[in-house]
């Protein structure tokens, strides 16, 4: 079956993504590890799948998939890289949409200068919410994690995210904790892992050790969720810079039930069609 697809990123964070509207195309679990294989296949961090709806008021539905073959709530760099695609394909011709995902609506906004701005809607602290197996929803928990008890601060942005403080990114042992973080028995459905060092009260230095993908150059979902446990915790004021391995976001929340409001680039790379094997 040969499919087309468009390769594009957000600061790196690359996806492969796909017109399901005009390709009867969803790709299974194993199609999506394969489209994802960096050797095997396209390579990419995730998927996005653009669809249609018949939501009043909405004007696409988005699906996620991780590069190890799952679907996933949200995607922050994809919701940019999103808007730009349906604009670019002829999909739409608004600027703004609204965009129905696997944990609610999202409204990406494409502005004249190429950057994309983003509603990601508020962010959620409830243990139910993550889901995060925890009596308490403290801003700041202790997690055992190996022979080792670090402080995290759980947010949900849709998709779960644990996020902890560190003296220096380049230094944090990401490759080490990050996995054990991601499948820690008390996140059932795992977990993002985000490693954040406070620059000043405006900007931060993250890394983020992705749930299904490992560390990618950059996480939206992942920046929103670090600026809001930086507020919460009473280190950081809004707007945030947050620095990433592929470049900077504006992330703004005023609190509360207010919405995490995510400003960045998507950048478009090509578009070709690819033949799927049989066996998949
Ligand atoms: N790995 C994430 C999905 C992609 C999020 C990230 N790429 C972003 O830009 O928000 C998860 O399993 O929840």
């Amino acid at each position: 079956m040969k499919i087309r697809f468009t390769k594009m990123h957000g600061l790196g964070n690359d996806f492969v993504v796909l017109d399901a509207i005009n390709q009867n195309f969803v790709p299974t679990p194993e199609q999506a590890r394969w489209l994802a294989d960096r050797h095997f296949g396209i390579g990419c961090d995730q998927l996005l799948v653009v669809e249609k709806t018949d939501t009043p008021g909405v004007d696409f539905r988005y699906r996620i998939f991780n590069a190890d073959g799952g679907e996933v709530e949200q995607c922050g760099n994809g919701a940019r890289c999103f808007v730009r695609f349906v604009h670019e394909q002829g999909l739409t011709q608004k600027r703004e949409i609204r965009v129905e995902t696997k944990c609610g609506i999202i409204a990406p906004r494409l502005e004249a200068d190429g950057q994309v701005n983003v509603d990601m809607g508020a962010p959620r602290f409830l243990p139910a919410e993550i889901p995060f197996d925890s009596a308490t929803d403290a801003v700041v928990q202790p997690l055992m994690v190996g022979d080792a008890t670090i402080d995290i601060s759980v947010v949900s942005m849709g998709n779960p995210h644990a996020v902890q403080v560190v003296a220096d990114v380049d230094a944090a042992p990401v490759a080490q904790l990050g996995p054990l973080i991601e499948a820690h028995p008390r996140f059932p459905r795992r977990v993002n892992a985000g490693f954040m060092q406070i620059v000043d009260r405006h900007a931060i230095r993250l890394r983020v050790y992705e749930r299904g993908a490992g560390e990618t150059l950059a996480c939206g979902t992942g920046a929103c969720a670090a600026v809001v446990a930086g507020i919460r915790r009473g280190l950081l004021d809004s707007p945030v810079r947050v620095a990433t391995r592929g470049g900077e976001l504006s992330i703004a929340w005023g609190g509360a039930n207010s919405p995490v409001m995510m400003t960045g680039p998507a950048t478009t790379v090509f578009t070709a069609e690819i033949e799927l094997p049989n066996n998949l």
